[in-house]
Parts: structure tokens; C-alpha cells; sequence
């Protein structure tokens, strides 16, 4: 298996005022293969987003590397970034980030129209098809103030797959959610990943990181221990005895 993203040595530092400096990921290891459904855990502050935006170039790297798909992104200009984001890469937020003034469906057409001589029609069937898989088809041509919070979920998901992102990833995905709609959120993402989608996901949910192939652990910016849990299996595994795992590896490794 090829990996999708690596991380070799990374390191994040940031100036704080001009004589202090915050070492964030202290000499990051990590190579997400194809196709695999990977969650990141640790506590509050511990480096989980900073990995994540560093992962997908939105945040840049004080050493070490980081290459997407066998890509180097370092030293790339950022118009050359922006456009394998653009392409290779769905995000999803805890705070969803849809523009306010814009309709459900025109908030998932917009990736794949700011692309040059993108087809409209077939970028609007397209939505159409994804608002009909996450269930909001429905709610396409309303604005997105009238959308629940599941909902708006639901349409930040079909926007990061307009694309057709070979990796997506999630940063909370299902923090603002209650649980019921987290786990369909959850379940999309799981039959997103089935179909060959690679996710990466920071959460702090023992039954979200249940839900995935490998959980990473970070404390005080390193990846400090990780577990392989295997893909769930609904016909052999259930998720409870799954998130009793985590918990009690959570808690066999004091974490
Ligand atoms: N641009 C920045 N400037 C200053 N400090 C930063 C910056 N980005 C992150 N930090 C700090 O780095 C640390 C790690 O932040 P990060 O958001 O990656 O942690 P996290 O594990 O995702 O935390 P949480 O679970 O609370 O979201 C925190 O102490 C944060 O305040």
C-alpha cells in the first residue's frame, strides 16, 4: 500500500511576541495509506488540528516534510497548493463554514466551480446526487440558514466530496452534533471510506475513533501511541464493544 500523506520528522513552532516560541508538533512521524479511515485523539491543545491543517497544506511547516501523494508539498507555490487541495482534498468542519448567502445546493457546487470552465449542469447533477446519498435532497434550493445542524453537516460533507477527494479531512466532524446525528454522520463517512475515500479525522470521541481503522495518539506534540482497531465490521463487531476498547486502551496507556 502506497501512503496518500506522510508526515517525516515534522516540526510547527510559532513566535509568540518576539522572544518566545511555541514548539507545537515536535518531530511528527505518520503515513496515512490509501484508502484507510484513521482518527487522531488527544487532549486539548496536545497538536491534533495543527497536525491536520499541516497534513493538508493549509498550515505550513517550520521542518521535516509532508508529501501527498508521493508529492513533496513544501516547496510548492501556493497557487500550485491550492489547486491539489482543490482537487485531492475534501475538508470538513466542526463549525461548518457554508456561505450564508448562498442555497444548500450552490454551497456544494462552489469547490468545483471555482475551477476554470467547470460544466454548471453536470457540477449541479452532480450535488443533486450527493444531497440525494446524505439524505437533504430536499433542502437543496433553501437557504442554509433553515438547515439543522445535522443537516448542515450533512451539505458540509457533499461539498468536500464534489470534488471527488481521493483524502478527506475532518476536524470534529460531529462536535456540534447530538449523538444521533453524529453516528449517521459517522456512518457516511464510513461508506465514503468504503468506496475507496481516505479519511483522517481528529475527534475526542471514544465512539467516533471506534468507528475507524487506526487511532493515532498525540500528547504534547507528539504521536505517542496508536492503536490498530481494523475495519469495523457490522456483522462481527458491534460499536459498543468497539468503543470499550479504545476506552480501555485510553486508559491502560493513561491517557
Ligand atoms: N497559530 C498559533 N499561534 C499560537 N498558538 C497556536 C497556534 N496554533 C496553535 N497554537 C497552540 O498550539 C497548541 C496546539 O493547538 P491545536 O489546536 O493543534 O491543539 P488540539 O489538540 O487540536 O486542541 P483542541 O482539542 O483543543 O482543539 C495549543 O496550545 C494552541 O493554543
Amino acid at each position: 500500500m502506497q501512503a496518500i500523506v506522510e508526515a517525516k520528522n515534522l516540526n510547527k513552532k510559532v513566535l509568540l511576541g518576539k522572544q518566545n516560541e511555541l514548539h507545537i508538533l515536535k518531530g511528527v512521524n505518520l503515513a496515512v495509506e490509501e484508502g484507510e479511515f484513521v482518527s487522531v485523539m488527544g487532549p486539548s491543545g496536545s497538536g491534533k488540528s495543527t497536525l491536520l491543517y499541516t497534513l493538508s497544506g493549509m498550515d505550513g511547516i517550520s521542518s521535516g516534510s509532508v508529501t501527498i501523494q508521493g508529492r513533496e508539498i513544501g516547496g510548492l507555490k501556493e497557487e500550485d497548493l491550492a489547486k491539489i487541495r482543490l482537487t485531492t482534498m475534501g475538508f470538513i468542519f466542526q463549525d461548518i463554514n457554508l456561505l450564508k448567502n448562498l442555497s444548500v445546493i450552490d454551497n456544494v457546487m462552489f469547490p468545483a466551480l471555482v475551477a476554470k470552465g467547470a460544466d454548471t449542469h453536470a457540477v449541479h447533477e452532480k450535488a443533486k446526487k450527493l444531497l440525494q446519498m446524505t439524505g437533504i435532497e430536499s433542502l437543496a434550493d433553501n437557504a442554509i440558514t433553515q438547515a439543522s445542524g445535522g443537516q448542515l453537516q450533512r451539505a458540509g460533507i457533499c461539498r468536500a466530496l464534489i470534488n471527488d477527494p481521493a483524502i478527506i479531512f475532518g476536524d470534529e466532524p460531529t462536535g456540534a452534533l447530538d449523538s444521533k446525528s453524529a453516528a449517521e454522520i459517522m456512518a457516511l463517512l464510513a461508506d465514503i471510506n468504503q468506496k475507496g475515500t481516505t479519511v483522517v479525522l481528529v475527534t475526542h470521541d471514544a465512539k467516533v475513533a471506534a468507528k475507524t481503522e487506526r487511532i493515532v495518539y498525540m500528547l504534547d506534540g507528539r504521536i505517542v501511541a496508536q492503536k490498530h482497531m481494523g475495519p469495523f465490521d457490522a456483522h462481527r463487531d458491534t460499536i459498543k464493544e468497539r468503543e470499550e476498547q479504545v476506552m480501555k486502551w485510553l486508559v491502560e496507556n493513561g491517557m
